[in-house]
């Protein structure tokens, strides 16, 4: 690995004696870890925990996660065990037990808003917002599988959320920045690595902040994420921002064996991950607290609102669908009815007026001349039903054949909607007619590539599947 120059003398700075394993650590296979959806399936016992989650864990070895089912079924994300810091300071900054409205403002491909996802009350609000709107469809992709219903998935500028005055209680920007952290795991990043871009990526990260600034409420939290080492992006960021805001640092506690560096410039502090003294990859983060500034305006509905109650009829189809209908407000645009929770509706609604929203709450169903079909959010939800639907468990090699959108055989389950399962994760809809079954798996997220020689048994024997680990 060819470092830049002046990053390294850079890091000699920083380091001092520490340089060496440093870079020896860059030298050294990138740590695999997932974090597991405790709501879909058990947390395992045979593998090494990440220590500041409760819900990380590492892998010895990489596997091909394309043929987990419970991969696609949304039963853990894949992601780089540092950034699940972010539990610490949500953890330690927060009664999580409140309801709260929540922004994780630069949020695809979605690790850090499925983790906040997890560690919400069932009474909050996620705003899951990201700029770039090939990305915020990966984000809506991956929100769905998580399964959390209470999360809105938005495509847009910080700014125009910014204008949202006094509207969350938390704000998560992991901001675009130089990727110096990344370098073992995308070496690509060693390439767009300059002294040039360090700059631009401070001064984009500092547009950002103050962009969104107005939209955090007097007392609410900011926590402040980057991938990288250098103090431009990361601690003056922080005591920029301490000059142009009122602003205090929130300190976190550490436990000595995580090996967390913590810095303090000017009174601010923010939490260090380096390779070379933690399993994982570069990584800061910090925590402020918004002193004062303005509250949110009050909101009054409209007298045409946005969105719109699905009929009595319509409600009638899909009222058995969700485990607690009573907490959700079932709406319709065009064919689509969707659950939304119903204590955020007036927010809601000024989210859908003002935000361009890729997603939101749990899309249930299309209707048709009064017949619903279900749709795959609502296969993948958290909170469907369990008696709802039928269910039909399949083995590894059925479940990968669904997800390749290809003919599946379920025996034993009467016609009609059926959920296809597998290890008791849902996965997606399969209709069972007379003689065959639908495949109702969408194009969309199905597994591309060709599944001849997996599906051979003495391949499918090797294949890495969470559940038996
Ligand atoms: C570090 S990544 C976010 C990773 C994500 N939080 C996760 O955990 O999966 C930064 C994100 O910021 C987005 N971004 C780029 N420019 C931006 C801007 N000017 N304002 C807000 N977000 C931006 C990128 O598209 C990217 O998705």
């Amino acid at each position: 690995m060819q470092l830049p120059l002046s990053f390294q003398v850079r890091m000699q700075t920083q380091l001092e004696e520490d340089y060496p394993a440093f870079k020896q650590a860059l030298a050294s296979p990138s740590p695999i870890s997932i974090r597991v959806n405790a709501n879909k399936t058990s947390l395992p016992t045979s593998l090494t925990p990440v220590p500041w989650t409760e819900t990380g864990f590492y892998l010895s070895e990489r596997p091909s996660f394309t043929l987990d089912p419970m991969f696609h079924g949304g039963a853990y994300y894949v992601q780089e065990a540092s950034s699940m810091f972010l539990e610490q300071a949500l953890k330690q900054s927060v009664d999580l037990e409140e309801s709260l409205a929540v922004l994780d403002l630069c949020g695809a491909p979605g690790g850090k808003s499925t983790h906040i996802a997890s560690l919400l009350s069932e009474g909050s609000l996620l705003v899951a917002n990201e700029v770039i709107k090939p990305r915020a469809n990966i984000l809506a992709e991956n929100i769905q599988k998580w399964g959390s219903g209470n999360v809105v998935v938005t495509n847009n500028d910080p700014s125009h959320i910014g204008a949202l005055t006094g509207f969350f209680d938390v704000m998560v920007v992991d901001a675009p920045c130089s990727g110096e952290g990344m370098f073992r795991k995308d070496p690509d990043a060693i390439q767009e690595w300059s002294e040039a871009n360090v700059k631009l990526c401070s001064e984009r990260q500092r547009r950002i902040l103050m962009d969104v600034w107005d939209a955090l409420k007097p007392g609410g939290v900011l926590i402040y994420s980057t991938c990288t080492y250098n103090s431009e992006e990361n601690e003056e960021n922080l005591v920029w921002l301490s000059t142009q805001q009122d602003v205090e640092t929130v300190p976190l506690t550490l436990q000595p064996e995580w090996n967390v560096t913590e810095t303090q410039e000017q009174g601010m502090r923010g939490y260090r991950f380096y390779p070379h003294k933690t399993q994982g990859e570069g990584f800061f983060l910090a925590v402020v607290r918004k002193t004062e500034g303005d509250e949110a305006g009050t909101y009054r509905k409209s007298k045409r609102p946005y969105l719109v109650s699905a009929s009595k009829q319509e409600k009638a189809l899909v009222q058995d669908w969700l485990s607690e209908p009573g907490d959700w407000e079932i709406v319709k645009h065009k064919e689509t009815l969707r659950a939304l929770p119903k204590a955020w509706m007036l927010e809601l609604e000024q989210l859908y007026e003002n935000l361009r929203v890729v997603y939101g709450g749990i899309e249930l169903a299309e209707v048709m001349k009064n017949n619903a079909k279900p749709l795959p959010a609502l296969a993948l939800s958290q909170h469907l039903s369990a008696g709802a639907f039928p269910r039909a468990e399949v083995d590894l090699a059925t479940a990968l054949k669904f997800l390749h959108r290809e003919d599946v055989v379920l025996e034993d389950s009467a016609t009609g909607w059926v959920l296809v399962q597998f290890n008791g994760v849902p996965l997606g809809w399969g209709k069972k007619l007379q003689n065959r079954v639908n495949n109702h798996y969408p194009k969309e997220w199905r597994i591309r590539m060709s599944l001849d020689e997996v599906l051979k048994p003495e391949n499918l024997e090797k294949q890495f599947v969470l559940s038996n680990q």
